[in-house]
């Protein structure tokens, strides 16, 4: 098949990857709600804080301009209720004077002509004199807002005095001047009574009018400059939080990863997500202007559209530049809402300094100014306490968006104009997106592999031939010295002779068609690294994982690789994929050397990789999984769907094609990964574990997908299923402790390194499948007799016995009898009451078994590791690991002159560690072994001496 390459390859894979991104954003539905939406919910609050500020400061008119104010008439006496401090029941006013009867009359009008309401008589009290009435007040305060006090001095005077509580009072924002709402409107009343009454006129108009001055605003007060910087960066943040969380989960599950092994170009993968997210944003940036609209506020509708709507764009682009950046620097998605929260109150603080005028005036040096315009919130603070001042009222004209490069209205220190700041949003969007590119290629990723510091200088980065020349370790850590590797030569003979064809081959330059991946010397050192804390300092060793492999995968072949965890399987497929640097070696697949970035850009193109891991989105089907690697790869367009379609027939997954791969069981998602590997019809397939948590039924039906996958191609497998591997493998490989310790067909390797052959007697009368294995040891006599004829002829017991069959291990070293043994056995079958016998190999896991030990003896010998057994008699004795005989110092006494020694048995653990099963009774020291060091014995501790078996064995036997 043809595949994509170049531009069409990088259009094709931003394409399917623009359509993954729409397809994640349109399933988790409520979070794209709330990055367009949640502008509403915002620009309501700030509506309403902006009608409650306004109702506040209703009686004021300090926040507005009256330039034409209106004259107040016909100030009229409140009723007391309406006093925010009197107690019930209360009076509007109290007089004292009531000896007189014009001063009554006086009073009498006061309540009748009081503007707009007559004051009944049960809420004015009268006294005699006014020192009555401040007895009165004193005795019981609170209940009445002031008091008139009358002296009729004669018949033309009348003088009257005005007592009021002047103590201004706030209540729930209302502010309540006691001189306009009591004292004057009852002063007038009370001058308007007398004059009437002494000139004898009830009608005279007496008409006082009150005039405030016409003045501007004296405070400038606008609710989307005041709360408006806080709450557009909530609704950024929304994205904001988003977009790093998916970045980061894309990078956790390392679904980024496998993608890249599938071809991907980064480029697609940035564009693809800021374009997404370019579109999400401008759709939420015109919602905002369009509600801010819809609510009234001069700030929308006093400026021009364009102005503000790109002021929002630019804003929430920058923020989510901000938050690309970020990404490279967190590794759990769990994380980004921590971090969203942090970078909100961080935003709310700075924002609120711009807004007290840092340090966007001529008294701050330029400098602070480009430090702080860095941070996107204070841009937009700055942005919007400009628009707001230039429709801070009615009249201003807002900013057009022919003067946004003008000095805003009402901006008198005019340093920065929405323009500067628009280049601001753009120029630093640009150097977060740059950076983010960076940091992304020098921060470790999942696998701890990072680009030099300064990759971007080399020339080989830009034309794509330098080398594919990865670091590992963190930036800060500083790396140990990675210690050499000795050259080892393999003890295995099969090893060795296939290390040395390679080598030869190597050596003439020789390139056998018939070879699909050769391996020259590939090790791997993890590098130590020394990362310095705060407080202490973390150091930890290179590891060997790889030392030296030297291995050919044949075309059309299933090689499979064994090995116990920590083998270095998997190091050796990311060798192989690129993921991780190699340190020594190489490797040619399809002559393509995974050394170089040309050749490991072609080996992407020709390699289908399953790994341990499962790379899926919950949220996209098995289909639009295959469609998408598909166009990774770059299949043709065209055949792309149909290439899915067929991929989801060959692993039995039509029916659940357009289910979410969220909800497919573990064996539905390792068969999705399977077809993944095999899409695009690979020449090299890397399958990691792919039958890890099938039932039995579908991994035999995975077995022959991938039996059937062997034609035209290499396949690579590595499983724990040692019968998986005697399925379908055609050679097999089993690593330990980073080398090959052997390799062939599976018979080869069971007759190499098995125990022997078994051999499985049954017997007459007995019904094999009712008999449990543990049975009481039922023995006849044809038992024994088999028994017997077993131990004369090959000097063996049985493994198992029951009333069923016999079990018998047979040694290798006894193969040249078997064929006149199993002879005679057959000629004596009825004597013996047999009614079957069956021969055959030891399994595959025998054979692993005794590699895997035999590497972790190897190893424990190498390390000088250590093990403590506590004998029966209290003694602790460090046992070297795997050691058999062990002479324990300090025990010589005069009945045993050369002391006692146990003999030990070793098992090994769930990790494969050789551990202490049991040991022997202590015996004495046969004569035969040589002294043991003498030792004065000062603890409970001692250090055994090991025996050799060999020598301890020929001297029993003597
Ligand atoms: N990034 C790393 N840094 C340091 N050591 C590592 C790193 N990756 C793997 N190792 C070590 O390298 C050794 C080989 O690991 P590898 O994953 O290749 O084993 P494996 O054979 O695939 O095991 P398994 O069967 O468990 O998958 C292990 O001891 C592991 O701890």
């Amino acid at each position: 098949m043809n595949l994509q390459k170049g531009l069409p390859l990088l259009i094709q894979q931003f394409g399917a990857l623009f359509k993954k991104n729409f397809l994640l954003s349109w399933r988790n539905k409520r979070a794209t709600f709330l990055q367009l939406f949640s502008s509403l919910f915002f620009i309501f609050l700030i509506f309403c804080i902006g009608k409650a500020i306004r109702s506040r400061f209703s009686s004021s008119t300090e926040y507005e301009n009256v330039f034409d104010p209106k004259p107040l008439v016909s100030l009229s006496i409140p009723p007391c209720e309406d006093k925010f401090y009197t107690k019930l029941p209360c009076f509007d006013f109290v007089w004292s004077g009531n000896g007189s009867a014009k001063i009554q009359s006086i009073v009498n009008r006061i309540m009748t002509n009081n503007p707009g309401r007559r004051i009944p008589s049960d809420k004015v009290k009268s006294f005699s004199t006014s020192d009555e009435v401040d007895a009165w007040l004193d005795s019981d305060p609170m209940r009445c807002p002031g008091a008139l006090h009358f002296v009729e001095t004669n018949a033309t005077v009348i003088s009257y005095g005005l007592q009021t509580n002047s103590t201004p009072v706030l209540k729930r924002g209302h502010y309540e001047d006691p001189t306009f709402k009591f004292q004057i409107p009852l002063q007038i009343a009370a001058e308007r009574e007398i004059a009437r009454s002494l000139i004898g006129e009830p009608n005279f108009n007496w008409a006082v009018r009150f005039k405030e001055f016409a003045h501007p605003a004296i405070e400038e007060f606008s609710v989307v400059a005041t709360v408006g910087p806080t709450f557009f960066l909530a609704i950024a943040m929304f994205g904001f939080v988003f977009q790093i969380s998916s970045l980061i989960t894309e990078k956790e599950l390392k679904l980024r990863q496998a993608m890249t092994m599938m071809g991907l170009y980064d480029s697609a993968y940035w564009l693809s997500w800021l374009t997404w997210e370019g579109i999400i944003i401008l759709v939420a940036s015109l919602f905002i202007v369009l509600f801010g609209m819809m609510f009234q506020f001069d700030f929308f509708l006093n400026n021009s559209f364009s102005v503000v709507f790109l002021l929002f764009f630019l804003f929430q682009l920058n923020m989510i530049g901000f938050a690309f950046m970020l990404s490279s620097f967190i590794s759990k998605s769990s994380s980004s809402t921590i971090v969203g929260f942090c970078i909100f109150i961080i935003g709310f603080f700075t924002q609120l300094v711009t807004l007290f005028g840092f340090p966007y005036s001529d008294s701050f040096p330029n400098f602070y100014r480009i430090i702080w315009s860095l941070f996107p919130p204070n841009l937009l603070a700055k942005a919007l306490s400009l628009l707001a001042d230039a429709t801070s009222t009615p009249q201003d004209p807002g900013i057009s968006w022919s003067r946004r490069a003008d000095c805003a209205p009402n901006d008198l220190d005019c340093v920065i104009t929405i323009n500067d700041i628009y280049i601001w949003l753009t120029a630093t969007f640009f150097l977060w997106f740059l950076l983010a590119i960076y940091f992304d290629n020098i921060i470790p990723n999942s696998s701890g592999v990072r680009k030099s510091l300064f990759y971007f200088l080399k020339p080989g980065y830009w034309t794509g031939r330098g080398g594919n020349k990865v670091e590992e370790g963190g930036i800060c850590s500083c790396m140990g010295s990675i210690p050499s590797l000795e050259d080892i030569t393999p003890d295995d003979e099969d090893v060795l002779e296939e290390a040395n064809t390679v080598k030869q081959q190597r050596r003439e330059g020789v390139a056998d068609p018939n070879i699909a991946v050769q391996i020259c010397g590939l090790a791997k050192t993890y590098p130590g690294t020394t990362n310095i804390g705060c407080c202490k300092c973390k150091k930890t060793s290179p590891y060997h994982a790889l030392k030296g492999l030297w291995v050919n995968f044949p075309k059309n072949q299933l090689f499979c690789l064994l090995g116990p965890n920590g083998a270095g399987k998997t190091t050796t497929i990311n060798c192989l994929t690129g993921i991780t640097p190699v340190t020594g070696g190489d490797a040619l697949i399809y002559g393509y050397s995974i050394r170089s970035s040309v050749g490991m850009s072609n080996i992407r193109r020709i390699i289908g990789v399953c790994p341990q891991f499962d790379i899926l989105w919950n949220a996209l089907s098995g289909q639009e999984h295959l469609e998408l690697f598909s166009s990774i790869k770059g299949l043709p367009p065209s055949s792309v769907k149909s290439v899915a379609q067929k991929s989801l027939a060959e692993v039995r997954l039509t029916q659940a094609a357009k289910m979410r791969a969220g909800s497919y069981s573990g064996g539905m998602k390792r068969r999705l990964s399977v077809a993944i590997a095999l899409i695009g019809d690979p020449k090299l397939v890397i399958l990691d574990e792919p039958t890890t948590g099938m039932d039995p039924i579908t991994r035999r039906h995975v077995w022959d997908i991938i039996e059937n996958a062997k034609k035209g191609r290499a396949i690579v497998l590595t499983t724990h299923s040692m019968e998986e591997a005697d399925i379908l493998s055609d050679r097999i490989g089993i690593m330990a402790k980073g080398r090959l310790r052997c390799i062939g067909t599976s018979i080869r390797l069971k007759s190499r390194f098995g125990t022997g052959f078994i051999a499985h007697v049954s017997f007459t009368g007995s019904t094999n499948g009712n008999t449990r294995a543990n049975d009481d040891a039922v023995t006849t006599p044809y038992h024994e007799a088999v028994k017997q004829f077993f131990k004369y002829h090959l000097d063996i017991v049985p493994k198992e016995e029951n009333k069923a069959f016999l079990t018998f291990v047979i040694p290798h070293d006894r193969e040249a009898r078997l064929t006149k043994f199993f002879g005679e056995l057959q000629d004596r079958e009825t004597e013996f009451g047999i009614a079957d016998i069956q021969l055959g190999l030891t399994t595959l896991e025998e054979v692993f078994l005794n590699i895997a030990k035999k590497a972790e003896l190897e190893s424990a010998a190498a390390e000088g590791s250590m093990e403590s057994l506590t004998l029966t008699s209290g003694i602790v004795v460090q046992v070297p690991v795997g050691a058999r005989f062990v002479g324990i110092p300090g025990t010589e006494s005069a009945e045993n002159p050369r002391g006692v020694m146990v003999e030990v048995q070793w098992e090994q653990d769930d990790t494969g560690s050789l551990c202490i099963s049991g040991h022997s009774p202590e015996t004495p020291v046969p004569p035969s072994i040589p002294q043991m060091p003498s030792l004065r014995r000062r603890s409970r501790t001692v250090q055994g001496v090991v025996i050799d078996p060999n020598q301890f064995v020929s001297n029993n036997d003597r």
